[in-house]
């Protein structure tokens, strides 16, 4: 069977919710800018379709991270490729992320970006995977709570392929 995409989340219902948090956002920032931190490559599509949405005032940094550890299984331990460009003691931080499946990266990522000792930290995700969660991460936005699934589009890639997608979709006929 040849490798084809099903629409999971269509790009209006995925652009309604964006327009939804970028609102939400900028009433809890009132009053404060509010530092964005994209973890590359994924979150780079939606942190910028957000940031254009915020009417507070935004910076944005961004770093790239990789899972490292024994076996199959990524261990979730973050190792930073690209770190940040700037410090983030006495920001309001607003980790933006394409996805959260197992919550081992950002369990992990905030440990040590806590470290740098920001005013405030807080994640929003355009999709998130409860039902795989294995670390206990709060997620202050959510866009969409979906099923466990493997899903690509909007930076999500299946072989690097498909971060393109202007909506969510599944992969269908692959092994
Ligand atoms: O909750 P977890 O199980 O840790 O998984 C979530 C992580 O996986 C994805 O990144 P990926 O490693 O696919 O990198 P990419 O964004 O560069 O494709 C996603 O962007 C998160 O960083
Ligand atoms: N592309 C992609 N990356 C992921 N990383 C964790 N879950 C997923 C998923 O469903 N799709």
């Amino acid at each position: 069977m040849a490798e084809t995409i099903r629409v999971l989340v269509p790009e209006k219902e995925v652009d309604k919710r964006i327009e939804e948090l970028g609102k939400k956002i900028s009433e809890d920032y009132a009053g404060k800018q509010v530092h964005l931190i994209c973890v590359l490559k994924g979150g780079v599509f939606f942190m910028c379709e957000l940031a254009k949405r915020i009417t507070v005032p935004v910076s944005m940094d961004f770093m790239s991270v990789s899972s490292y550890g024994a076996g199959t299984e990524s261990s979730g331990i973050v190792k930073i490729v690209k770190d940040l460009d700037e410090p983030l003691e006495g920001k309001d931080v607003l980790i933006v992320e394409d996805i959260i499946d197992s919550g081992r990266t950002l369990f992990h990522l905030m440990k040590i970006l806590k470290e740098r000792g920001p005013k405030s930290m807080h994640i929003c995700t355009l999709l998130d995977k409860p039902e795989r969660r294995v670390e206990d991460v709060k997620v202050d936005y959510v866009g969409f709570n979906i099923p466990d699934e493997f899903v690509v589009g909007y930076g999500l890639d299946y072989a690097q392929k498909y971060r393109n997608l202007p909506f969510i979709g599944v992969v269908e006929g692959v092994e």
